[in-house]
């Protein structure tokens, strides 16, 4: 643990109403605040089910969630602005410049005018988008679009920060830009929970891992604790060692 527990998730499982079973069962997980967790495992593992329900957005069938900020509980409403959320999917305005899309975003959060051009303007700049901040979005390249993606996800300056997938599909120099930003947010102490399938970055970038499969967590903990224990000498062995080789599709 790198602080004290931000999220405490205690057997947490989830039905959902047209499926025949569990995409999560008995997921008990601790997060630490300041940390970077990922959260990992083969496709329709559960993670973003996972994910979602830790946002908010959709209801666990059982279990419980509490969330925590210096050891005082967050009530649900201040969990939303304490929160900030980058899914998989691009959740922007293609019709709308990077501009129109922060101050649509920064506005449902209520941020104050000149807080919110202050912000925007900010995370233009460092996630290099400020020579295209005028143009629609649409026009962009996948690696301009998860920049957006993620600049809407944190104009409003979230203790905890949920990636879905953030650099998926594209190219070096944007993971490069996207995970440099995410360790500058965690180093001033943004908890950052991630999922990723790519498991070199995730092996550099997280402290802490879940490793799911079948909706169940089968290991968990500090990453070269988990080597030791496991006798492998990276992510990817430790992945395979424990999920097996067989496609998951
Ligand atoms: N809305 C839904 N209704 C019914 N079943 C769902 C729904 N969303 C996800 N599932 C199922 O729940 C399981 C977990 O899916 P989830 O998307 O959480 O996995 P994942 O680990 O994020 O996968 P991926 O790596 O492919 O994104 C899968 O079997 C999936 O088919």
């Amino acid at each position: 643990m790198t602080g004290p527990v931000c999220i405490e998730i205690q057997n947490v499982s989830k039905k959902y109403k047209s499926a025949q079973e569990n995409s999560l069962t008995d997921v008990s997980l601790n997060i630490a605040m300041s940390d970077i967790f990922g959260l990992l495992g083969p496709n329709g593992a559960g993670k973003t089910t996972l994910i979602s329900i830790l946002c908010g957005i959709i209801p666990q069938s059982s279990g419980t969630i509490n969330f925590y900020h210096e050891n005082q509980p967050v009530s649900g409403q201040e969990r939303k602005s304490r929160i900030g959320f980058v899914p998989q999917e691009y959740a922007f305005y293609q019709e709308l410049t990077p501009r129109q899309n922060l101050d649509y975003f920064g506005a449902m959060y209520n941020l104050a005018k000149i807080d919110l051009e202050t912000r925007r303007e900010h995370l233009l700049e460092i996630l290099g988008l400020s020579k295209f901040a005028d143009k629609k979005v649409g026009s962009f390249s996948g690696g301009m679009k998860r920049r957006v993606n993620l600049a809407i996800g944190i104009i409003h300056e979230p203790d905890i920060l949920f990636l879905d997938e953030p650099t998926v599909g594209v190219d070096v120099q944007s993971r490069n830009a996207i995970i440099r930003y995410l360790r500058e947010i965690n180093s001033t102490g943004t908890t950052i929970i991630y999922t990723s399938h790519h498991m070199s970055e995730a092996e550099e970038f997280c402290k802490h891992i879940a490793l799911i499969d079948h909706g169940r967590v089968i290991a968990k903990g500090d990453l070269t604790a988990l080597r030791n224990e496991h006798e492998v000498s990276n992510l990817q062995s430790l992945f395979i060692k424990l999920t097996g080789e067989e496609y998951r599709d």
